[in-house]
């Protein structure tokens, strides 16, 4: 790496450092001064006891003495609040640094987001943002001491005997040419680690998220042999840092050996033909470290700041990932025929809808659908037919390629997303919970919602009995993503959640396939309790449920193939009947969507 890019990705990375950057380099400059004061005071400390032992002159351990209660009494006030100031900045700006990360994911466009391992992400949020820590917090603080270390070491050994600080500089400039030598491997190395970490990551996450499925199957090995490929790459990579790292420090220890011996055996043959007081000899051999550690310490530093560099560079690469725009993306103009055919009484619509994920292979062609206010329609189809890809595009995630989604009659795209959102509530299959408590979860539908808004909608849900038999009722953790709930009791929380956001518009991918017959059934009626008064689309996966809906569409192959009630549908003896006749399982009537 040339200089002028590893300055330049320092500048980057000190970027964010800058509203306290005075205090930071305050502190750290305050704190390395300490350091660095401390040995050569201690250099002087041992020159008068050696010169002590060897004259018995009183006066220099009396100096001796002196400067060490002087030292310890300076540095023991100066160092606590140099610490606080320098550890002050870091952790605001880390909290800064990860406030931004969170922020950005959590509004990084759907495309992008469903296109990355979360695994990634965390990766990110974890590995490379406690690599930047590292570098605010330990290399450029160790940097800037063992140069003060350096610089006040020189000037002693210049004073002293110029001749053993020209000898120490020569020997700091091999090292230095050894440091820059082993830079740029070191870096490619730090790249390639920081990367598979993020691998190592996505199948840790993979491994957690399925570890039911892979316990029922019995796929522990398998699923040790997906693992293997990563952790194998990781400890590769390590094993190459380390190794670069090891020549290198071996390299610096050599110089810094040669150094201490050369010292000692120049010193010790001046001091027996008496060119050179023995003081005067412990005092440089004392500071030679100073010197010698100042051109290892540097190359380290140096060379593990190459990790933050790696790290800097994967958070800027999500940082740098489009986030949602305000405005639904739509931007083409409705064609005159799509305007004649808004429905005056559709609360959505979509008209020629023409949507791909890639945008060679569209899975919606041409799709048009109208959902009149207050009604229920259902989407039935065969799986991939794009019965989700519907909901996603009327939830904003995705703009079509081509086409309009309406609502209320306004094309989506003249509304913001907020606008379009504020007008629907989602149940997905899968509730999500956070962490957090009962009540945290449900509030989530309305944030400024009362105690007892969030008790008559969880009343509403069916879910209030449940919740009171907790020991600590609405104030229960859900552990993590409502692993202390069951599979119904999740939906319900989630059911009372779009209550209290009471949107018009309520979206559901059916929920209820998972549960068991009692779940089922409440759920069932939490959800005819939700439907009320709302304008519903359902994506039915058991035509069972959808038996009473106003309207059903078979959607396949990114069409609405058939529409009907479903009397209509069965008479057709189309795709319906044939789906219809091969799921054929009578509910109990009152399960079924009135
Ligand atoms: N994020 C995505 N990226 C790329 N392709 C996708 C993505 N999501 C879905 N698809 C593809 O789009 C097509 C329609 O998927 P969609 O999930 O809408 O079907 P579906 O009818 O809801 O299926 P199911 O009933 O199985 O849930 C499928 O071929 C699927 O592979």
């Amino acid at each position: 790496m040339s200089f002028k890019q590893a300055y330049a990705e320092f500048g980057q990375l000190m970027a964010y450092m800058k509203p306290r950057a005075r205090t930071y380099y305050a502190g750290m400059i305050g704190e390395s001064l300490v350091s660095a004061a401390l040995a050569i005071l201690l250099s002087f400390v041992i020159q008068y006891l050696l010169n002590y032992a060897v004259h018995r002159d009183p006066s220099e351990l009396q100096r001796a003495v002196y400067l060490v209660c002087g030292t310890v009494g300076v540095l023991s006030i100066l160092s606590p609040i140099c610490n606080y100031l320098f550890l002050k900045c870091i952790k605001i700006t880390m909290g800064e640094i990860r406030t931004e990360l969170f922020g950005h994911i959590a509004r990084i466009d759907y495309r992008s987001a469903e296109s990355r391992h979360s695994g990634d992400l965390l990766s990110r949020i974890t590995n490379d943002v406690q690599s930047i820590e590292m570098t605010y917090a330990e290399h450029i603080k160790s940097i800037v001491s063992q140069i003060l270390l350096f610089i006040g070491s020189s000037v002693v050994v210049f004073i002293v005997d110029w001749r053993f600080a020209l000898v120490l500089l020569a020997l700091g400039g091999f090292s230095v040419l050894l440091n820059t030598r082993f830079s740029a491997p070191l870096r490619r190395v730090s790249d390639e680690l920081q990367a598979q970490m993020g691998v190592l990551t996505e199948r840790i996450g993979d491994l957690i998220a399925g570890l039911q499925v892979i316990k029922l199957f019995g796929l522990q090995q398998r699923a040790g042999r997906l693992s293997h490929d990563a952790i194998a790459a990781v400890s590769r990579s390590g094993i190459r840092q380390g190794h670069q790292a090891g020549l290198l420090e071996a390299g610096n220890f050599l110089i810094q050996f040669l150094s201490l011996g050369g010292v000692l055996l120049i010193g010790l043959l001046m001091v027996s033909s008496g060119q050179l007081e023995l003081g005067v000899l412990g005092q440089i051999v004392q500071l030679q470290s100073g010197i010698a550690v100042m051109f290892l310490s540097l190359g380290t530093s140096v060379a593990m700041m190459q990790n933050s560099y790696a790290g800097l560079t994967r958070i800027r690469e999500v940082l740098a990932v489009p986030v949602e725009s305000e405005r639904h993306a739509l931007q083409a103009v409705p064609s005159p025929e799509e305007k004649t055919a808004v429905r005056p009484d559709a609360a959505l619509q979509l008209t020629d809808v023409t949507f791909g994920y890639d945008a060679n292979r569209p899975v919606l062609k041409e799709l048009s659908l109208s959902l009149a206010e207050g009604t229920v329609t259902a989407l039935v189809g065969p799986s991939g037919g794009g019965k989700s890809t519907v909901v996603k595009l009327l939830l904003g995630f995705y703009p079509p390629d081509s086409g309009t989604v309406w609502l209320g009659g306004r094309p989506a795209g003249s509304c913001t997303l907020q606008e379009i959102r504020e007008q629907m509530a989602y149940v997905p299959q899968e509730a999500t919970l956070f962490q957090g408590t009962i009540a945290d979860n449900i509030r989530f539908g309305s944030p400024d919602a009362s105690d007892s808004e969030v008790e008559a909608a969880a009343r509403a849900a069916y879910a209030h009995g449940f919740i009171t038999e907790l020991p600590q009722g609405y104030d229960t953790p859900v552990g993590e993503r409502g692993a202390n709930l069951s599979g119904g009791q999740r939906q319900r929380i989630a059911i009372a959640r779009a209550l209290l956001k009471n949107s018009p518009i309520l979206l559901l991918d059916e929920a209820t396939s998972a549960l068991d017959a009692e779940s089922e059934h409440e759920v069932q009626q939490a959800l005819q309790v939700l439907m009320k008064g709302r304008t519903t689309l359902v994506v039915a996966h058991r035509l069972s449920t959808i038996e009473n809906a106003d309207r059903i569409c078979v959607i396949a192959g990114g069409r609405v193939q058939e529409e009907g009630t479903h009397e209509e549908l069965l008479a057709m003896e189309g795709q319906y009947a044939d789906l219809y006749h091969l799921q054929f399982r009578k509910k109990p009537p009152e399960l079924a969507v009135s």
